[in-house]
C-alpha cells in the first residue's frame, strides 16, 4: 500500500439484519478498499453501536477502519497523507451535480499563493465535476519545450515566464470545462484578469504559517521565488510569503469567490486549519461558487435580460 493513500477509511456499512450480533462482528457488513491493495494489508476495526431498533431489517452503521502494512503501524504510515473519507468525495460528486447547471461548462481558476493547494485541491474539483485539469505552470513550461519553472526564471527571467503565462490564460479563456490551477503571481497583471473573467475564480486563502510549513517540508526547488541559499529556510520563507503576500492580497481579493481556511477551520469546529482535508476545500468551493451563480441567475431574471 502506498504510503500516500488513504490509511483510516471511514464507510457506512449497512447491516441487512436487526439482529445485534452482527453487529458486533460486521460479517454482513460489506467493505470496499480503494486503491487497490495489492500486497499484505492488516486491517482492524471497530464498529461503533448502533441503538437496537425494534423493527428495521436494515440499519446503517459507521465502522472506522485502521490499517497497517509491513508491520509499520496505520500511524505511522498516516504521515504526509490526508483524511479525505468516502463521505466528502460523495458529497462533493452530488454537489458538482447540483453545480453543473449554474457553471454551464464555464472555466473555473484556481488562484492564491505559492502551496495554497491550487494543484491539489483543483485536481480533487475537477475530477468531481468532470472538468479538464490544468496547472498553468505545467502549460508554460510545455510552451518553452519542457524547461523547468526554475530553470525559465533563471535562464530568461521572471518577465518572460509573465508573458508566457500571460498567453497560457488566453489560450484557456476561450476553452470550456476546464479548471485551472493558476501561479501564484497571475493575479498581478490586470490583463491576466480579463481572461480569468471568462469564467469563475476561486481564491484560496491560506494562512501565511500554513504555506510556510508546506513549503518548507517540500523544498523551495521547484519555487524560484523562494529559493535561498543557506540560512534557517522557515525563517526565510515566511518572510518572503509574507511580503508577497501584502503585495498581492488585494489582486487575490478580485477573485469572485474567497474560501478562507481560516474561516472554513472555524465554521467546522477544527481547531487547526491542518485539520482540513482537500476534498473539503474543495466542497467548500463548489458551494461558494453555486451561492454566487444562483445570486447572478436571480439578478438577471430580476432585470428581465
Ligand atoms: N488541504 C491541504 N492539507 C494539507 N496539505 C495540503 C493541502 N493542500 C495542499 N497541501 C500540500 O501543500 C503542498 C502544496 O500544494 P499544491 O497543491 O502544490 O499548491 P499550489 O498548487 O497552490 O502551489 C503539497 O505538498 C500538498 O500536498
Ligand atoms: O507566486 C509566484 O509568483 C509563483 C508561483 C508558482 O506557482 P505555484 O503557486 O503553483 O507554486 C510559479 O508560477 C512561479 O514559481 C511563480
Amino acid at each position: 500500500m502506498e504510503a500516500q493513500a488513504v490509511q483510516v477509511l471511514r464507510y457506512s456499512a449497512t447491516l441487512h439484519s436487526n439482529n445485534p450480533k452482527l453487529e458486533k462482528t460486521g460479517t454482513n457488513g460489506s467493505l470496499r478498499m480503494f486503491g487497490g491493495f495489492k500486497k499484505q494489508l492488516f486491517v482492524s476495526s471497530k464498529l461503533q453501536s448502533a441503538k437496537p431498533s425494534a423493527n428495521i431489517r436494515r440499519r446503517t452503521a459507521s465502522l472506522v477502519v485502521a490499517c497497517s502494512h509491513n508491520n509499520i503501524p496505520a500511524s505511522a504510515l498516516e504521515y504526509g497523507s490526508f483524511h479525505s473519507s468516502v463521505e466528502e468525495k460523495l458529497i462533493l460528486k452530488i454537489k458538482s451535480q447540483e453545480i453543473e447547471p449554474y457553471l454551464s461548462g464555464r472555466c473555473i481558476y484556481l488562484v492564491g499563493m505559492m502551496a495554497s493547494g491550487k494543484t491539489t485541491v483543483g485536481r480533487i474539483l475537477s475530477e468531481a465535476l468532470s472538468y479538464s485539469f490544468y496547472d498553468s505552470d505545467a502549460l508554460v513550461v510545455k510552451e518553452v519545450g519542457g524547461i523547468s519553472v526554475t530553470d525559465i526564471f533563471k535562464h530568461y527571467g521572471e518577465p518572460f515566464f509573465r508573458n508566457k503565462e500571460t498567453e497560457v490564460l488566453q489560450k484557456v479563456s476561450i476553452m470550456h470545462r476546464h479548471l485551472i490551477s493558476t501561479g501564484g503571481g497571475a493575479v498581478v497583471r490586470p490583463i491576466n484578469w480579463k481572461y480569468m473573467q471568462q469564467g469563475i475564480s476561486v481564491w484560496l486563502d491560506v494562512p501565511v504559517e500554513v504555506l510556510t510549513q508546506r513549503i518548507t517540508a517540500e523544498g523551495t526547488d521547484s519555487r524560484p521565488l523562494l529559493h535561498y541559499e543557506g540560512g534557517d529556510a522557515y525563517t526565510k520563507t515566511i518572510t518572503h510569503l509574507s511580503s508577497l503576500f501584502e503585495e498581492r492580497s488585494e489582486a487575490y481579493a478580485n477573485a469572485n469567490v474567497k474560501v478562507s481556511l481560516e474561516n472554513m477551520a472555524a465554521k467546522l469546529g477544527r481547531r487547526d486549519v491542518l485539520d482540513l482535508s482537500p476534498t473539503a476545500i474543495a466542497m467548500e468551493c463548489q458551494c461558494i461558487s453555486q451561492a454566487l451563480e444562483q445570486i447572478k441567475g436571480f439578478l438577471i431574471g430580476e432585470d428581465g435580460f
